[in-house]
């Protein structure tokens, strides 16, 4: 048997811990100029560190961020990354402890909601996450990629200097406000590391409104192959999008579609709804090339993160949540638009507090949840209320990668 401890790491520690991440995620560990920029998103406090037998076995950070659910509030929430355990010392529970420890730490500063990305989808369920956003990768032919006639027009776009998009950049992400459930704050931290670790050839452009307020921005890398060994074909890869309202999004779009010495663009973690094919002339020159998971949520206190959102005009519906990790979360919710109380009055449906989380933002409905097994109904009447209830009629989207 293993000593066991999970304790906040000192400064000293920090850069250990990340090259124990790197080496996890089979990377190599962090040279002295990168260390730079990504020092910073680990925060004094907010880096773990699970030790077996006195000996650093796994790390896992928590950035500070807050979340964008429905009704437009924006609650504290940890953006938990930077998880790993060293290959030799997996499956001996330091994960387990590593979360533990993460919980308790958003507990005591307030945050209802911890979430993450997934390296893996068979991980993070077991400890209460659920996955409450998807995304798309689209992929255009830039020679087929018109777009219509009637596709909103306005404002101009401008190339930003390498340089400028480290000070501009956040600017106009904060100026955007968080445009859809699920989007999340960008803290300095996050500009500083994304930045960073943009190729040399990054592109950074604004698009500005009439009046000449930045409302939208677009981050692309060319990526070319050498037309002496091959074809030659550019593809323009798209790792950030962000536009305030349709016509910022369009223009920015057209701004691809017009590139030189482009045959392809391909856009990662866009929401599922966007519409790209409508604004085009050829709709088929926008394929849809992959969907997956995107943002997985935990709700660390279920009535507090439940509270913070708005619930659509229904009967209230009473809930049985499951929580295996956090027991003290367990019990009968009656959800409805006036209140989030515990209620000792039988439930009409059950559901691991993973379910709840996914359904948290709106992505999924409880009746799809429900012919999946996910969902326990007890009283099939209280079924169309209880969708109507997590209906959103927006689909959540978080869109940045941490
Ligand atoms: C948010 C992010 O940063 S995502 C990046 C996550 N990191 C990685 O993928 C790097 C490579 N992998 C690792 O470092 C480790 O394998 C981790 C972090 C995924 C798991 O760490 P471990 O210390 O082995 O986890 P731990 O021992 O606490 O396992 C808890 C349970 O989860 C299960 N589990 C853990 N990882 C996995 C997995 N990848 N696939 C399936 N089951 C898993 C274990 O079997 C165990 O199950 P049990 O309780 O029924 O016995």
């Amino acid at each position: 048997m293993h000593a066991h401890e999970f304790r906040p790491l000192a400064d000293t520690e920090f850069r250990p811990a990340r090259d124990l991440f790197m080496r996890a995620l089979n990377l190599p560990p962090v040279t002295d100029e990168m260390w730079q920029s990504v020092s910073r998103t680990s925060e004094p406090g907010r880096v773990f560190g699970g030790f077996l037998d006195g000996e650093l076995a796994g790390t896992a950070l928590t950035g500070t961020s807050a979340l964008a659910v429905p009704g437009g509030a924006e609650v504290p929430a940890g953006a938990v990354t930077g998880v790993g355990v060293r290959a030799d010392r997996t499956r001996r529970g330091v994960l387990t402890g590593l979360m533990r420890a993460q919980f308790d730490d958003a507990r005591e500063r307030g945050e209802p909601v911890t979430m993450l990305h997934a390296s893996e989808a068979v991980i993070y369920e077991r400890f209460g996450y659920g996955v409450a956003t998807r995304s798309r990768t689209v992929s255009l032919d830039r020679f087929r990629a018109a777009l219509r006639p009637d596709a909103p027009r306005g404002g101009r776009i401008d190339l930003l200097e390498p340089e400028a998009a480290r000070t501009v950049l956040p600017d106009v992400y904060r100026g955007l406000g968080l445009v859809r459930p699920g989007s999340i704050v960008r803290g300095d931290a996050w500009w500083d590391m994304n930045l960073a670790v943009a190729p040399r050839d990054a592109v950074a452009v604004v698009h500005y409104d009439p009046a000449g307020v930045p409302d939208g921005f677009l981050r692309y890398e060319p990526k070319s192959r050498d037309h002496r060994f091959d074809d030659g074909t550019v593809t323009l890869q798209v790792r950030d999008l962000v536009a305030g309202d349709a016509i910022a999004a369009a223009e920015l779009w057209r701004f691809l579609f017009e590139r030189d010495l482009t045959d392809r663009i391909v856009a990662v973690d866009r929401p599922l709804d966007e519409p790209v094919e409508w604004l085009m002339v050829d709709r088929r020159a926008c394929r849809t090339t992959a969907v997956g998971d995107d943002l997985w949520v935990r709700l660390v206190d279920v009535a507090a993160a439940l509270r913070a959102r708005t619930f659509n005009a229904a009967e209230p519906v009473l809930v049985e949540v499951h929580d295996r990790f956090l027991p003290d979360n367990e019990g009968t919710y009656r959800i409805g638009p006036e209140e989030v109380e515990r209620t000792e009055q039988r439930p009409q449906l059950s559901m691991d507090v993973s379910a709840l989380a996914a359904l948290y933002l709106g992505d999924v409905s409880v009746s799809a949840l429900a012919a999946a097994g996910r969902v326990q109904v007890h009283e099939p009447a209280a079924l169309p209320g209880a969708d109507h209830l997590f209906t959103t009629d927006v689909v959540p989207w978080c869109g940045t990668p941490f």
